[in-house]
């Protein structure tokens, strides 16, 4: 994480609307003489800089001016660490200390420790950025985007989820941001991100899409469409980024809620761009997708579009309900309108920590605001920090038939790192085993590399398996981890919506990573669950085992019906052997129903094929009635 940057308590000139907090809100008071940790802006008696971590005193503003050697030495140790925090990143502060002084540089002394700064970033080999400067009463102040130089194949990865309401203009937002063209306020700039002639012909987003945005080391936009087709390169794109956000482009369409919560819980999102159409205001599945979002944790930010098209009184009560909506009990959040650069810089340094949730105002269309959010984007740091030392992990999303190159796999790298023809244990497969493979070669967004590490997407080729054997859920690990497969387990939920009560024996899909099965609810330690209640529910899936975690966080959903939970315990686990005894069960279990089967997994006979496939409409659609069909027995029983 990036140490925050703050700023003096002086309010932006304009006024934000009635409550909504202005990003000066979250500067600290100026520090005093008798609190030497600077006030409580700062984290674990660190500094504006991480000053006092030290025995070193490091907390004068004047110390970068002409360090000794020993400070020198203590302000390249403590660079180094915010930017491993950081993930390669930092936002560095220079004229503020933390120890009571005034604020500010003279021009000299400014100009001295930007020369140490810069000094101690070439020890580094990183970057140094300037995002803005301001004037206090004893001087300059410089916030420094302090980013750690990638080789030409390297660039740091931060994935967005981009959701909303049906309309609220994502597709047409990704569109400008990547494609660099504005909207006519008719479909022009969705139409290069469609995937699917009914999407093209319709206008909605139906699977998940990815989009990239590259920033270079200035922070400037690389992304240069072809100007005949108007694709864009992406191995050019990564080549000349040092950052790349990936957009997780979801629908906003209920009946591809699916699909949306797939893209929450299975492409593992750094961050989640909530986007509310602001002539239409919290409508349809806003609500819901706030709800994901906070319900597995990912830090959000709201975009408001159209405002080139809204009358100024709904934009405001627009604003209002979105306010009240995020400081409700069930978000605790803080929303915060950002209005200029000095705003980006503070919500973006204190974002993943905080509950802060920053509120942008655009307009695809005339392109208002578009800079403050492209800046914005740069200053996001990955949430995921790696350890190149742990047991790789990686977690499938998506399979594919490449011809002359054979099955390829997508997905994201969990932990670890996985190298060209490293030796991997792929599964489970429906007995619960997991098979020997390896890694013929690697591609990070479209571009052939040698390895992945932690926190990347990634596509791998595999030799010598077929397609038709991997499905979405499957996992590729590093034999160190002896990984098991599991049938059975416990997990805490909590019910967000159900129209009636939940019992045991009901099933719903559990999404959980990239796994998407249906489960059974065994037992639980309550009766019966209503919207609302908490409980502790023993689950088990009905096809096939699958390689879980504990504190995994899942989300368990049958058509409208929804609950959150994390998993506590795994049940189940099973041998190969045991694996295979199970699986004969089933199998004998599949027969007897098909002699006269009722539907329940427990006798066998609700065994839903699954696509390894990306989910398409129909395939949504398809889905949705057979979840609904799952249950009708039981709420006729119930
Ligand atoms: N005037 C104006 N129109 C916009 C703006 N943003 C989007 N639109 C228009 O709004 C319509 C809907 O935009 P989309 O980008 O398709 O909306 P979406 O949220 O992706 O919708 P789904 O894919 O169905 O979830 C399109 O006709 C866009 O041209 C904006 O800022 N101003």
């Amino acid at each position: 994480m990036a140490s925050r940057a703050t700023e003096p308590a002086t309010c932006p000139d304009s006024t934000p609307p009635e409550s909504l907090v202005p990003a000066c809100m979250f500067a600290p008071d100026q520090g005093s003489a008798d609190d030497p940790s600077g006030g409580e802006g700062f984290e674990d008696g660190e500094g504006t800089n991480g000053e006092s971590v030290d025995h070193l005193d490091l907390s004068n503003k004047l110390v970068l001016v002409s360090p000794t050697g020993e400070q020198y030495d203590s302000l390249l140790r403590q660079l180094r660490e915010r930017i491993e925090e950081g993930c390669g990143e930092t936002i560095y502060v220079v004229g503020m200390g933390s120890d009571g002084g005034d604020y500010g540089l003279d021009e000299k002394d400014m100009e001295a420790s930007v020369a140490t700064v810069r000094s101690l970033c070439e020890q580094i080999e990183a970057d140094l950025i300037l995002l803005r400067e301001r004037t206090e009463s004893g001087g300059k102040i410089r916030d420094y985007l302090i980013r750690r130089r990638v080789g030409e194949q390297d660039f740091l990865e931060v994935r967005v989820a981009v959701v909303g309401n049906v309309d609220a203009g994502k597709s047409t937002l990704l569109g400008v941001l990547t494609h660099g063209e504005l909207d006519n306020g008719r479909g022009f700039a969705r139409q290069k991100l469609f995937r699917h002639k009914h999407e093209m012909e319709s206008g909605r987003t139906s699977s998940v899409g990815n989009d990239i945005l590259g920033f270079d080391q200035e922070g400037q936009v690389v992304n240069k469409p072809d100007s005949h087709g108007g694709g864009l390169d992406w191995t050019k794109i990564c080549e000349k980024s040092s950052k790349v956000i990936t957009f997780i482009d979801l629908a906003g369409h209920e009946k591809y809620l699916k699909t949306t919560v797939f893209g929450m819980t299975g492409h593992l999102p750094d961050f989640c761009m909530l986007m509310v159409g602001s002539n239409a205001g919290i409508v349809g599945m806003t609500k819901e997708h706030l709800g994901l979002a906070l319900a597995l944790n990912v830090p959000v930010f709201v975009v408001v579009t159209k405002i080139d098209m809204c009358p100024a009184n709904i934009l405001q009560e627009t604003l209002k309900l979105l306010q009240r909506l995020l400081k409700s009990p069930g978000c605790r959040k803080i929303p915060v309108l950002v209005q200029n650069k000095d705003d980006v810089v503070v919500t973006a340094s204190n974002f993943s920590s905080e509950r802060m949730c920053p509120i942008f105002q655009i307009s695809n269309v005339t392109g208002e605001n578009m800079d403050l959010l492209k800046m914005f984007l740069n200053l996001l740091s990955p949430r995921t920090t790696f350890n190149n030392d742990e047991p790789a992990e990686f977690q499938i999303d998506d399979t594919y038939s490449v011809p002359g190159v054979g099955t390829v796999v997508s997905g994201t790298t969990l932990r670890g790192l996985i190298r060209l023809n490293d030796a991997l244990l792929l599964g489970p497969d429906p007995l619960g085993t997991f098979i020997p493979i390896a890694v013929k070669s690697i591609h990070r967004k479209r571009m052939p590399v040698r390895e992945v590490h932690g926190g990347q997407t990634a596509s791998f080729a595999l030799k010598k398996i077929k397609r038709s054997s991997i499905r979405k859920g499957m996992v590729m690990v590093s034999p160190k981890l002896m990984p098991q497969a599991t049938w059975e387990f416990e997990a805490e939920i909590l019910v967000l919506h159900h129209p009636t009560t939940i019992s045991p024996r009901y099933q719903a899909m559990v999404h959980c990573g990239s796994i998407r099965q249906t489960a059974t609810i065994l037992t639980m330690n309550k009766d019966c669950l209503r919207t609302g209640d908490k409980a502790s529910v023993h689950f088990r899936f009905i096809k096939t085992p699958e390689y879980l975690h504990c504190d995994q966080k899942l989300v368990f959903r049958e058509g409208r019906t929804k609950a959150v939970g994390t998993i506590i315990k795994l049940l189940h686990s099973v041998s190969t052997q045991a694996a295979k005894t199970q699986q004969s069960k089933c199998q004998a279990n599949k027969k007897s129903s098909r002699e006269g089967g009722t539907g329940n997994e427990d006798t066998g006979s609700t065994v839903r094929p699954h696509s390894p496939t990306t989910s398409t409409a129909a395939e949504d659609e398809a889905l949705c009635k057979d979840d609904n069909k799952e249950n009708k027995v039981m709420r006729r029983a119930g």
